[in-house]
């Protein structure tokens, strides 16, 4: 058949087959790196696998969990830390057809337990705690009957990750060829704006990914990423570029320390790094307190949530003068969806950030379609339905794309997750309640709608003015967190502010809750100065000039599970709604 006659999910693809590329063309190199027990230090100490070992053992895994009777769409829950065995079985789970579920650790034990429940797992490769905790709530994985323990088993059956791949090794079994709109992975939202949210991946999601990222920021193979997101390790294998994961909890990526980063980076001479906004200032201070530099990295970039122009520009001071950083923009549901330089940012949107418009995301990655439109919480059935809006009026952002997911299952709220899972572009009916939220009609395509505010300027880059959830409705107006945030933040005893609402929806209030800097060896503390600075500051512009409630929250913010850099404005609301209660307004 020639090829302008196959239909879009009729074209085989699977982001494995670039591992099997650089597999062919650079056997030896590195591909994962990954550090060993104790404090051993230098290449020696890391766990490592060459390309070719895991494109090999990748198949060879794959092959064993055919063998297993694995088909294509059964449902796997992948819970395995970031090392040489995850991605040896991310890769082999693709290459087997199967569906991926991937959650993170971080967001806790309820959480995690209810999202994989209502992904209903057929099966579970997970480490051995991972699977004791499964044998012990077997209730409520019913259907969990392909077990692979990487690591000890102990009494729950099953088969072991060394068995899998040893019988695997000597198999014959063909493996499926993934088609673009099969399912690959749900992947579950960091949950900042209520319930995670399992999001439906494809296998052309995947691959979209990864060859719009390396286009746009013209990654070559040969280099090494410090990869402090462990899904990255998946994207760098398929671009021929050596993984370093370093010491840390990537449950808890905050908690990172600085100088296991920088020895990693040394290590292996990375070229490149990804970390979340939190992980960058924390590193960054530590570079600049204790003279430290990373000479060798040439990219950054850093995602999930705004990074402060303070933290490029330090980050930038400890790389090598000719290093970019990037803040690629965009969601679990949709990844990469635009992008801005560090450079940009420092010589031209920052100082319109400080002034209230927001903080500039960039451009669009080519392979993205958006629009901004006019806000309301309730469903858009139709495109015909949502009101375009003009550059400089503020919206919800919608996209659209290859990269852009279909929908979601694991709520399951009345949809069987298997009617969930065999969901292709059309059959936009059988939607999940979120999904009727989240998801706009055109034609044989979907929009998904961000949820994110923000406008277009005349250069069509967007500026990202928060969550449409956390903007605060007024008896006067609408106001956006992000903006007026951003105001706050140039007070220099701020580290940082947050705009929240309370009262009834129409007639809330803002409150402005600020984290101050600790100054040096003494307690922080909330003087009439601090708060004067603010108020006088919120009277300067129109975004904060109804601003009335100023409170100091005594400790850091509470932040999102994922990247530890989302302000949790939820909480924060409540416990403003106490504080103010409790008359403690500062006034
Ligand atoms: N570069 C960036 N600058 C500013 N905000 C960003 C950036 N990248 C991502 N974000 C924010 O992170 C959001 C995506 O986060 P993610 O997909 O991890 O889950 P979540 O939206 O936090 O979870 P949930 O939908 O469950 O609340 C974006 O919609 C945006 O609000």
């Amino acid at each position: 058949m020639p090829i302008s006659e196959l239909s879009l999910s009729d074209t085989p693809v699977n982001v494995a087959d670039r591992l099997a590329h650089f597999a062919e063309r650079m056997p030896l190199s590195v591909a994962v790196a990954c550090p060993g027990f104790g404090d051993a230090a230098g290449r020696n100490s890391y766990a490592t696998c060459t390309f070719a070992e895991l494109d090999r053992d990748a198949t060879a895994l794959a092959r064993g969990l055919v063998d297993l009777g694995v088909t294509p769409c059964t449902r796997l829950a992948l819970l395995v830390k970031p090392g040489v065995e995850f991605v040896k079985l991310v890769f082999a789970l693709l290459r087997s057809g199967a569906t991926t579920i991937l959650i993170d650790p971080g967001m806790g034990k309820k959480h995690l337990v209810n999202c994989l429940a209502a992904s209903e797992p057929e099966g579970f490769i997970a480490i051995s705690p991972a699977q004791a905790a499964r044998t012990l709530l077997r209730k409520r994985f019913p259907q969990a009957k392909f077990n692979v323990t990487v690591g000890r088993r102990w009494f729950w059956g099953g088969t072991t990750y060394r068995q899998l791949m040893a019988t695997g090794a000597t198999s014959t079994t063909r493996l499926p060829a993934s088609r673009a709109t099969d399912p690959a992975a749900i992947i579950f939202t960091s949950g900042s704006t209520g319930p995670p949210k399992g999001v439906l991946y494809t296998h052309q999601m995947f691959d979209t990914q990864v060859a719009e990222i390396r286009r746009e920021y013209d990654l070559q193979p040969g280099g090494a990423d410090l990869a402090c997101f462990a899904l990255f390790g998946l994207f760098n294998s398929a671009m021929g570029i050596t993984t370093v994961f370093p010491k840390m909890d990537f449950s808890r990526p905050a908690s990172a320390d600085p100088r296991r980063l920088i020895a990693a980076a040394s290590d292996w001479q990375v070229t490149q790094a990804f970390a979340s906004p939190a992980v960058w200032d924390k590193l960054s201070t530590y570079c600049q307190q204790h003279g430290e530099q990373i000479p060798t990295l040439r990219k950054i970039f850093s995602c999930g949530a705004p990074v402060p122009a303070k933290v490029l520009q330090r980050t930038l001071a400890c790389v090598d003068a000719y290093a970019e950083m990037h803040t690629p923009y965009g969601a679990t549901e949709s990844l990469p969806v635009a992008t801005i330089a560090a450079s940009e940012v420092l010589t031209e949107t920052a100082e319109l950030t400080a002034l209230g418009a927001g903080v500039c995301v960039g451009r669009k990655f080519n392979s993205i379609d958006w629009r901004v439109i006019r806000i309301t919480d309730e469903p858009i059935a139709n495109i015909a339905d949502a009101e375009a809006l003009p550059p400089g009026e503020i919206g919800e952002l919608i996209v659209r794309g290859p990269q852009v997911s279909p929908g979601y299952m694991g709520e399951a709220r009345g949809a069987s997750s298997e009617a969930l899972v065999r969901e292709d572009l059309t059959s936009v009916q059988r939607l999940a309640p979120s999904n009727s939220l989240a998801k706009i009609t055109d034609g044989n395509t979907l929009w998904h709608r961000m949820g994110d505010v923000g406008y277009f300027d005349s250069q069509e880059r967007f500026w990202y003015c928060g969550r449409k959830n956390h903007r605060i409705e007024t008896a006067d107006g609408t106001i956006f967190s992000v903006p007026c945030e951003e105001i706050f933040n140039t007070i220099p005893t701020v580290a940082r502010a947050a705009v929240v609402g309370i009262g009834p929806a129409g007639d809330q209030s803002p409150v402005a809750i600020l984290e101050l800097f600790p100054s040096r060896g003494k307690k922080v503390t909330w003087s009439s100065s601090d708060c004067k600075e603010a108020k006088e500051l919120a009277k300067r512009f129109p975004q904060t000039t109804t601003i009335e409630n100023f409170l100091h929250y005594h400790q850091k913010l509470p932040v999102d599970v994922r990247h530890n850099s989302k302000i949790n404005r939820e909480q924060l609301a409540e416990w403003a709604v106490k504080e103010l209660g409790e008359h403690k307004m500062q006034r």
